[in-house]
């Protein structure tokens, strides 16, 4: 599969928390824009710490090391400033995170504090807007944006988490496993608003969920013990996968 004009590039990526052992095992991948790509695979093959890599999270512990090359536009991120790439490659985790202390409103542009950079109280009332209504939290959150942001409900956070990193206008949507901790009904409105959200970002999701990477992906990677096993169009994997570990991994025979 040929991916043209990716906007993401892993190119022989690998990860190690401990010398000589590898979590991810050169990874090369194109990733294409404005797209939903799918990360999939059994506990422990190495998905969160790959992506992990794309934002530099690795770079808090000194003894995680990552070799080869990610690149974002044509750019190595492994060798620019760690506070430019998070601007540019957002992170959603598995529970939502709004920080306890900070209202919604300081919450959704939290990036732009911690990134040192202050803006004009208009520009920020309209950046707060433009998040919210982004995710679709505007209507529910508008009368009380300086209420605590963990009064919300768990669907309603993660939907706040998303609108903070979207605030930075990332180039690229790192989610893990973002619905796991949802009941159906916020999962599926969390699902709506990325099938939504590819029409500007692209979208890198780590997922443990078959059916949904089949309802919201267009590329899929299965990966197992560290290696990229097979990456291409989600319909394809799931039809007709390559692969036997894949094939036997989507009918439930492992994983
Ligand atoms: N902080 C860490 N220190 C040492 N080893 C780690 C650390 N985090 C992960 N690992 C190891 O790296 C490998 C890959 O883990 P990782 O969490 O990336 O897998 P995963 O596919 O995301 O799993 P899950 O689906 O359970 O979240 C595993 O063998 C795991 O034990």
């Amino acid at each position: 599969m040929v991916i043209t004009n990716p906007i993401l590039q892993l190119k022989k990526v690998s990860i190690s928390y401990t010398p000589g052992k590898n979590a991810v095992e050169e990874v090369s991948a194109d990733i294409a824009e404005k797209k939903i790509t799918a990360i999939m695979g059994p506990s422990g093959c190495g998905k969160s710490t790959l992506l992990r890599a794309i934002n530099r999270m690795h770079e808090l512990y000194p003894d995680i090391k990552t070799t080869g090359e990610i690149l974002l536009n044509g750019k190595n991120i492994l060798k620019t400033n760690p506070m430019e790439v998070r601007r540019m490659a957002g992170m959603v985790f598995q529970r939502p995170n709004p920080f306890p202390t900070m209202s919604i409103y300081d919450n959704v542009i939290a990036g732009y504090k911690l990134n040192g950079i202050s803006l004009p109280k208009q520009e920020k009332d309209q950046l707060v807007e433009e998040s919210l209504k982004n995710v679709g939290l505007w209507d529910e959150v508008k009368d009380s944006l300086f209420k605590k942001g963990t009064f919300l409900s768990g669907g309603q956070q993660q939907r706040l988490c998303i609108a903070r990193a979207l605030s930075l206008k990332p180039k690229v949507l790192l989610m893990d496993e973002p619905t796991s901790a949802l009941d159906p009904i916020a999962t599926n409105r969390i699902e709506e608003l990325l099938l939504d959200l590819k029409n500007e970002f692209t979208i890198l999701i780590v997922t443990h969920n078959m059916s949904q990477a089949a309802r919201i992906s267009d590329y899929s990677m299965f990966m197992y013990l560290g290696h990229l096993i097979e990456y291409d169009e989600t319909q394809k994997m799931f039809t007709n996968p390559s692969d036997k570990r894949t094939e036997e991994y989507l009918t439930g025979q492992f994983g």
